[in-house]
């Protein structure tokens, strides 16, 4: 039990994908905005969008609609480039979420390595923090990482899932257990020191449940899987059932009334 008062775990939904479908015939549907109003009206907390470098799924003029459209907090997720910080100062979202990125990687690979550049990056999220967006930045679950995070004053970090949830699709079970060991127990860390826990990347119904019940995390980005699952059941539907799994872990581990 935590001797914390539980805060309510956040659902911040992910449509990067909808434009990655959108995109593969270049036209105006499925439009990510459409599905951002949706997952407000499925019970979202909140909507996260990444304007990649190479734009391969959200663009500019979407970025403006949701700005434009959205009633919930817009979580623009960004590489810590010039240009990103230029968008994220003319439209001042929410919170943005500092992201590593290549334009060979299929996917967010690893976390961004705060401790390698930590003076560029407590410069580089300065101005954001001052415009008034909520500053994450997205490590992995690593001691040296969270203190960085710390010190370069980031309120807020968001720890990779993606190694715990491709080890349990892996059937790398004992991995996967000690993923998320780390992911507790680095939980606990980055909250000892002050900082507020986001988790995501690759979460689904079967390992959502875990993080969810880690006292310390308030926010869970998910996006990939839940696009994929609206193909068969839709996107109200997937939303509800991921924000019940969330609900039911919390209230499993902390009694009812957690949620
Ligand atoms: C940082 C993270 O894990 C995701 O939010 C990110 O958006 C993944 O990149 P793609 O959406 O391009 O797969
Ligand atoms: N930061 C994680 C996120 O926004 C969603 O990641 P995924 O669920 O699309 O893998």
């Amino acid at each position: 039990m935590t001797d914390q008062p539980l805060g309510r775990l956040r659902l911040g939904v992910n449509i990067d994908h909808v434009a990655t479908v959108r995109n593969a015939r270049g036209g105006a549907y499925p439009d990510p905005v459409r599905a951002a109003k949706l997952a407000e009206a499925a019970g979202a907390d909140g909507i996260t969008a990444h304007l990649r470098e190479d734009r391969r799924h959200i663009t500019d003029p979407d970025i403006e609609r949701l700005m434009e459209a959205l009633t919930l907090p817009l979580n623009f997720e960004m590489a810590a480039t010039d240009e990103m910080q230029a968008i994220a100062l003319r439209h001042k979202p929410h919170a943005v979420c500092i992201v590593p990125e290549r334009r060979e990687e299929r996917t967010t690979e690893g976390g961004l390595e705060v401790a390698r550049e930590e003076n560029r990056l407590a410069h580089f999220i300065a101005p954001l923090a001052e415009a008034g967006c909520r500053v994450s930045i997205f490590i992995a679950a690593d001691k040296r990482q969270i203190e960085a995070a710390a010190r370069i004053g980031a309120p807020v970090i968001e720890l990779h899932t993606g190694a715990y949830c491709d080890a349990h699709s892996e059937g790398r079970f004992a991995e996967r257990d000690d993923e998320l060991r780390r992911l507790a127990d680095m939980s606990a860390y980055a909250t000892s020191l002050g900082l507020e826990v986001h988790a995501g990347h690759g979460l689904t119904y079967d390992t959502v449940k875990p993080i969810a019940a880690f006292p310390e995390v308030m926010e869970l980005n998910i996006g990939h899987f839940l696009i994929g699952e609206a193909i068969f059941s839709g996107l109200d539907s997937a939303i509800r059932r991921m924000r019940a799994l969330m609900d039911e872990a919390r209230q499993d581990a902390f009694g009812s009334g957690a949620a």
